[in-house]
């Protein structure tokens, strides 16, 4: 208990900075050893990457047995312990119920924007080279790390680090959550484009939740996700299942809606294998150059 909360409080401590001092410089940090994971982005805000993250932890408690680990590095707009924070709904629909919410997201501002603005409502500003150090030792703590952006591809945590930035110098594959319907094609494919250009060569998309209400477009939804995997050359996992999360504070609900999840995104089936495949994945090779993993803010 006393070393998570050191941690808690080193992390905090290190992220923030004041306002107007400079990003750290370029270091040499440790390797992450046994690299595993992904990180889950999408198209803007709003769109399902919660409900995505968290039902990839519940999934992959259920089929392995134990919990991987997650991880928001900023949230925004919410407090904490609130229904409605990604740090509960993370805790909660991810069955992490021994996890407090800040081990599981680093930095909270209250202001609803992106992290570098919300930073600056605080007078402060992220230190992307400390979250990056974050980012190392999490990953080489043994389990597979599920990590969620904020907003979609390109919102920023400072001046010119961005959701992108973070997922490439982790080396991580990134899972991006689209829109199912009309307007989706252009947000996706330039997401697509925008990732590989900001150097994450392994890149896959998969198709919102159809609400009830929508489910008669099925056929538009396939139609969008044909056409953004041949225009951007992406693998598109299929359609995440729609299932609402518990809105209050209730561990059988919350256990329930992880039992449904587990059970519709397990007919996913190339989303599952997708998973499986970069959750299992050990890059011991990737670690020779430790200085590939670092990059000025
Ligand atoms: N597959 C789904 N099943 C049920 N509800 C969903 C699904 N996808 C999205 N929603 C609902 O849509 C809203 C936005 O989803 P979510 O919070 O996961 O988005 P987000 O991409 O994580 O947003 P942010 O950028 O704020 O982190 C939530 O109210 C969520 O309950
Ligand atoms: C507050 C919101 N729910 C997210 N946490 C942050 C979304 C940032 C989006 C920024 C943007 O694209 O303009
Ligand atoms: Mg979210």
């Amino acid at each position: 208990m006393l070393t998570i909360n050191y941690f808690i409080w080193f992390t905090q401590d290190c992220l923030r900075e004041v306002k107007f001092v400079m990003p750290a410089s370029k270091t040499n940090v440790e390797c992450a050893a046994n690299k595993k994971g992904i990180f889950v982005s999408s198209t803007g805000t709003e769109q399902g990457k919660t409900i995505l993250a968290s039902g990839i932890a519940a999934w992959w408690k259920s089929v392995t047995g134990a919990a991987p680990a997650v991880w928001k590095p900023v949230q925004s707009g919410v407090q904490w312990g609130a229904s409605n924070a990604d740090s509960y709904r993370l805790k909660w629909g991810g069955g992490l119920e021994d996890k407090q919410e800040q081990d599981i997201v680093s930095l909270a501002f209250s202001a609803p924007l992106s992290p570098l603005a919300a930073a600056a409502r605080e007078n402060v500003s992220i230190n992307c080279a400390a979250l990056r150090r974050e980012g190392i030792t999490r990953l080489s703590q043994g389990l597979p790390l599920v990590v969620e952006g904020a907003g979609g591809v390109a919102v920023p945590f400072a001046n010119t680090y961005t959701m992108c930035s973070l997922a490439s110098d982790l080396e991580l594959p990134m899972l991006i959550v689209a829109q199912p319907l009309l307007g989706t094609i252009s947000h996706t494919v330039t997401a697509v484009h925008y990732a590989r250009e900001q150097g994450i060569p392994d890149i896959a998309v998969v198709m919102g939740g159809l609400a009830p209400e929508q489910l008669e477009r099925e056929h538009e939804c396939e139609e969008n996700a044909q056409i953004i995997a041949e225009q951007a050359q992406v693998p598109v996992l299929g359609r995440l299942p729609w299932i609402p999360q518990p809105v209050m504070h209730d561990p059988h609900a919350w256990s329930s809606w992880r039992a449904q999840w587990v059970e519709a995104m397990s007919r996913v089936s190339l989303l599952c294998d997708w998973l499986m495949g970069r959750m299992n994945e050990v890059n011991k090779e990737r670690c020779a150059d430790s200085s590939s993993l670092t990059s000025d803010c």
